[in-house]
């Protein structure tokens, strides 16, 4: 029997969702959302099978409900859910960056029908809306379970079912612990992200030439900055006490380099940028378990039409497929790069040889 899903939010998250589980024969999805605009999209593209603009009626009829809106409507929507008469047994869930508020308000709920399971795809966008929807959003990202305090182990896994399809790796987490990780790796540099922009919106008062001088550093570090203001604020304030720490932090760190500069310390400087450098360079390896394998190669190229389309047909040949593709710091006219992912150690040697033969500059990652 098809399992109807009720997606509330059809924004980069649900949306993506919504894509993802509305290809599987064995789904119905329904989706609502308050913007008209949103759901007709939606519709006419396929993202959903059926719209509701009746969240009751369409939650009435769902075995399970996830929730892709901002925190505080989430938690809204939460409340009003509660007040529904259901026929039957539903799972809530939802995607929500920040899990303590969202979970403590599903640890209040009195609907003996609702069975709540807190969500978090670790994989998103700068990008909002519909549009920039994307099925293949979480494959092979980390999604999050947070389960309410009187959640069934086998709803867990009926949820952990549905979301197969993601071909994400679900792991479970308490709230808590959730929040302080996402607020270090996720929350907090969004925040110095904008911060950094607003320091060289200040200087280039005085300095006209600063937006020409921004190159590939000044924006892969605050490309997060162009994320949404509104989702953004909604996240930092749900995570209010995270970030007021890791600010108290960050004041600290930074304290700690100006003495190091004022010193001239240069051998504790270098120890510092050297024990940097090995912690994210270590953040790519390749490790089998939860986070599954790539394999990079890098392959220069030049910006004109249809080099980046050569390149990947090349492969394509080769029956190997490309699990990701990136184009690095590539300006108009001049030599850039692209980062080709695959899957095996034996699809990258085969492509580096292939793109070898070619005479293409090729790179590989060990
Ligand atoms: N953006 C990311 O990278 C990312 C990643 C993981 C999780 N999240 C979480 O996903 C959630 C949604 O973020 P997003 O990036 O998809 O935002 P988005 O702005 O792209 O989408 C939000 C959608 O919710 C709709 N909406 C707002 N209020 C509503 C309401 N009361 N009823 C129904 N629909 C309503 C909006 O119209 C919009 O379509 C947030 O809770 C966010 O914390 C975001
Ligand atoms: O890739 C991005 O642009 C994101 O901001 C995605 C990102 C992240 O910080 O990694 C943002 C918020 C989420 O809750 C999960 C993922």
């Amino acid at each position: 029997m098809r399992r109807t899903i009720f997606i509330i939010g059809l924004g980069l998250i649900g949306g993506s969702l919504a894509k993802c589980l509305a290809k599987s024969e064995a789904n119905h999805v329904i989706g609502y959302d308050i913007n008209q605009k949103t759901i007709e999209f939606a519709r006419i593209n396929g993202i959903i099978h059926s719209a509701s603009s009746d969240i009751a009626a369409a939650a009435k009829e769902a075995d399970l409900i996830i929730l892709g809106t901002p925190i505080t409507e989430t938690i809204e929507i939460m409340h009003t859910l509660d007040t529904i008469t259901f026929d039957r047994d539903v799972i809530i869930s939802d995607v929500s960056s920040v899990k303590k508020p969202v979970m403590e308000a599903a640890n209040c709920m009195q609907n003996s029908r609702i069975q709540f399971v807190g969500g978090h795809p670790m994989a998103g966008s700068h990008k909002k809306g519909v549009k920039a929807a994307k099925g293949h959003l979480f494959e092979n990202a980390i999604y999050v379970l947070t389960p309410a305090e009187t959640c069934q182990p086998q709803t867990v896994q009926q949820l952990q079912d549905v979301l197969e399809d993601t071909k994400s790796n679900i792991i479970e987490l308490e709230p808590n612990e959730h929040d302080e990780m996402t607020g270090v790796i996720s929350h907090f540099p969004h925040l110095v992200a904008s911060a950094l922009v607003q320091q060289a919106k200040k200087w280039q008062e005085t300095h006209a030439y600063i937006p020409k001088l921004a190159a590939g550093g000044f924006r892969d570090v605050t490309r997060i900055a162009s994320s949404s203001p509104e989702l953004w604020q909604d996240i930092f304030c749900h995570n209010k006490q995270k970030m007021v720490q890791l600010i108290d932090d960050w004041t600290t760190e930074m304290t700690d380099l100006k003495q190091m500069l004022l010193e001239q310390d240069k051998e504790q400087l270098t120890s510092y940028l050297k024990h940097a450098k090995e912690y994210r360079d270590g953040l790519g390896a390749k490790k089998k378990g939860a986070i599954p394998a790539f394999y990079d190669l890098y392959v220069d190229i030049r910006d004109q039409t249809g080099a980046i389309a050569s390149v990947a047909n090349l492969i394509a040949e080769e029956n190997v497929s490309i699990t990701n593709i990136q184009i690095l710091e590539i300006r108009e006219g001049i030599t850039g790069a692209l980062r080709l992912s695959v899957s095996t150690k034996d699809e990258q040697q085969k492509s580096y040889q292939l793109l070898r033969d070619k005479g293409y500059d090729v790179m590989l990652e060990e």
